[in-house]
C-alpha cells in the first residue's frame, strides 16, 4: 500500500426528487463538481440518494448489483480517478431489500459494501414515526475498507448512534469513519451535530456525515448540514441546509499527533471490557 498522508474529501450535499434519472445526473454533476473545482481525491454522496427517503419508495426504487446506478458510480470514479462512497440506495437481493452503500475506488473497482445494520424504527410522539424495517433486512456486518490513504470505517445514518459499532471499526483500524446519512427535523437539530463531533472525539478519527439537501416538498425532511469533524473534535467543514458541496483537508499525521498526544486508544482498559466481534 502507497503511504499518502493527505487527501481532499468532499462531501455533496445534494437535493434528491422521486425521480431517480434526476438524482443520478445531480450526483453525477455534483461529483464532477468536486473533483474538477475542489481537487476531490474521496468523494461522498448522502443515504438514500438516488430516491426519497420513505418506505414508500424502497421497493420501486431498488436495483440488484450491479444495478444502474453502482454503474454510473463504478464508470465515474474510473473516469475521474477518485474515489466514491455512493452514499446508500435500495438494494435488491432475492426477496429482501437493503439501504446499501457501494463503494468504488480510482480503478471503479467496488471495494466493498455496507448494509445499515441498526434499521430506524421509531416513534417520537407528535414529532416522527418511521419503521425502516417495514420494507428493509439489516445487514450484519462492520465494514471497515482499505485504500491508498487509509483504512476507512462507513456505515449508515442511524448506525451512527451506536458507538459500539464505531468502537469497532476504529479497532479494526479506521482512521475516517464516513456516514452517509439523512437525519431529520426532530431529531437532526437535536443530536446531528453533537454526535458527530462526540464520535470524531471519542474515537479520535476523522468523522465525516453526508445528508442529503432539506427539500419541504418531502414528506421526509432531511436536515441537511453536512459535516467533517476532525479526530479533535473540530468541524472543519459544515454545509447548510441547501443544496452544497463542502471539502476538507484529511490529515493522517494530525490524526496521529493527536493520538500521541491523549492516547485515548492506548488508555482502553480492555483487561477490564472490551468489544467483540
Ligand atoms: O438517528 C436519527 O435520528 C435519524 C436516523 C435516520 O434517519 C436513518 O437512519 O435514516
Amino acid at each position: 500500500m502507497i503511504s499518502v498522508k493527505k487527501l481532499t474529501l468532499s462531501v455533496c450535499q445534494m437535493m434528491v426528487s422521486d425521480k431517480k434519472e434526476d438524482n443520478l445526473k445531480k450526483a453525477e454533476d455534483m461529483i464532477r463538481r468536486a473533483v474538477n473545482d475542489d481537487g476531490a481525491n474521496l468523494v461522498v454522496l448522502p443515504e438514500m440518494f438516488n430516491c426519497p427517503y420513505n418506505n414508500s419508495y424502497f421497493p420501486g426504487f431498488a436495483e440488484e448489483y450491479p444495478g444502474p446506478t453502482a454503474g454510473m458510480l463504478s464508470s465515474l470514479a474510473k473516469e475521474l480517478g477518485v474515489y466514491i462512497i455512493g452514499g446508500s440506495i435500495s438494494e435488491r437481493e432475492g426477496d429482501k431489500i437493503y439501504n446499501t452503500s457501494y463503494i468504488f475506488n480510482q480503478e471503479g473497482k467496488l471495494l466493498g459494501s455496507h448494509r445499515k445494520m441498526h434499521l430506524f424504527d421509531i416513534d417520537i410522539e407528535g414529532e416522527i414515526t418511521f419503521k425502516e424495517s417495514e420494507t428493509l433486512g439489516r445487514g450484519n456486518i462492520p465494514t471497515v475498507i482499505e485504500t491508498d490513504f487509509c483504512k476507512i470505517g462507513v456505515a449508515i445514518c442511524y448506525d451512527m448512534r451506536f458507538p459500539e459499532l464505531m468502537r469497532l471499526m476504529v479497532l479494526e483500524g479506521a482512521e475516517i469513519i464516513v456516514i452517509p446519512a439523512a437525519f431529520n427535523m426532530t431529531t437532526g437539530p437535536a443530536h446531528w451535530k453533537d454526535l458527530i463531533k462526540v464520535r470524531a472525539i471519542d474515537n479520535q478519527v476523522y468523522f465525516v456525515a453526508a445528508s442529503p439537501a432539506r427539500n419541504m416538498k418531502a414528506s421526509y425532511q432531511p436536515y441537511g448540514h453536512s459535516a467533517i469533524a476532525n479526530p479533535w473534535g473540530d468541524f472543519i467543514a459544515m454545509a447548510g441546509e441547501g443544496e452544497e458541496i463542502i471539502t476538507g483537508e484529511i490529515d493522517l499525521d494530525y490524526l496521529e499527533k493527536i493520538r500521541q498526544q491523549l492516547p485515548l486508544l492506548k488508555h482502553r482498559r480492555t483487561d477490564v471490557y472490551h468489544i467483540t466481534y
